[in-house]
């Protein structure tokens, strides 16, 4: 990946927040490939360190050996045949690691860390490239891409979420409660709205959508729709 350059603001950025389960990725994933547009998966990038940092046997109280492992993780990202996204941590396939409420939690933690997050700033940005970008996080319209264009905030209640996340895992042949992703879900949405440093909130100038009872096809329609005809 490129440097981002520095008339990179002239290229398009539609930034997807939301709490876990709300449908960022998948959304955002669905919307890009409508555009032609890159993705950025920022989660996964926490995701990757958290792991990452796991992996070295990292003491998550040693600031300077985190942050390390933030800027020297190396972190790509590649199609599988299906249309999958993998991701490469460190040259190796992480993905099914990465997803698990685990990953997700570790994340959620090291995110928590202003000098992570820093860290992880330029890597992000540097996604933004021509036609254009669909960014999905907690902090992509309020800190990463305040003047993106484009911005859209996404809901639905604890308890869909957790029913998604559910089943997303069951199908993976992951064994979870209902119960138990609640409560991980309701955890997580308190860390990342509660934390000092980029917390989880739609930015001033987003769209919300509430996806509680909406299908996939009717809010990716609802996210074009923000965008000029083309
Ligand atoms: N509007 C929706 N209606 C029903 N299921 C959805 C919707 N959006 C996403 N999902 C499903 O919910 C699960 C979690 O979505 P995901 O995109 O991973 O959320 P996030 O990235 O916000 O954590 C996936 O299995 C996805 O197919
Ligand atoms: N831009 C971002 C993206 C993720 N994070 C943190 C907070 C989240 O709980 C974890 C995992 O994010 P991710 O988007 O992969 O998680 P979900 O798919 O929403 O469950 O990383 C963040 O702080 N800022």
């Amino acid at each position: 990946m490129n440097n981002a350059s520095s008339d990179s603001s002239t290229i398009p950025v539609l930034t997807i927040d939301g709490p876990s389960g709300s449908g960022k990725g998948t959304i955002s994933r669905l919307v890009a490939q409508r555009l032609g547009w890159h993705y950025l998966d920022s989660g996964a990038l926490y995701r990757a360190v958290g792991v990452a940092a796991g992996w070295a046997d990292l003491d998550l109280a040693d600031l300077a050996a985190l942050v390390r492992c933030a800027f020297d993780t190396r972190i790509g990202f590649r199609d599988d045949p299906s249309g999958e996204l993998r991701v490469l941590v460190n040259e190796q396939d992480a993905t099914d690691e990465l997803r698990t409420e685990t990953a997700g939690a570790a994340a959620s933690a090291i995110a928590a860390i202003p000098e992570v997050r820093a860290a992880l700033k330029d890597r992000q940005r540097a996604f933004r490239q021509a036609p254009g970008l669909v960014a999905d996080g907690r902090d992509m319209g309020t800190v990463i891409f305040p003047d993106a264009p484009f911005k859209v905030f996404l809901t639905a209640s604890a308890d869909e979420r957790a029913e998604r996340r559910y089943k997303q895992l069951k199908d993976k042949g992951v064994c979870v409660t209902l119960d138990g992703l609640l409560r991980e879900i309701l955890a997580r949405d308190a860390r990342d709205a509660q934390r000092a440093v980029a917390p989880l909130r739609p930015a001033e100038d987003a769209v919300r959508i509430d996806t509680t009872g909406l299908g996939i096809d009717t809010v990716v329609e609802q996210v074009l729709a923000l965008l000029p005809a083309r």
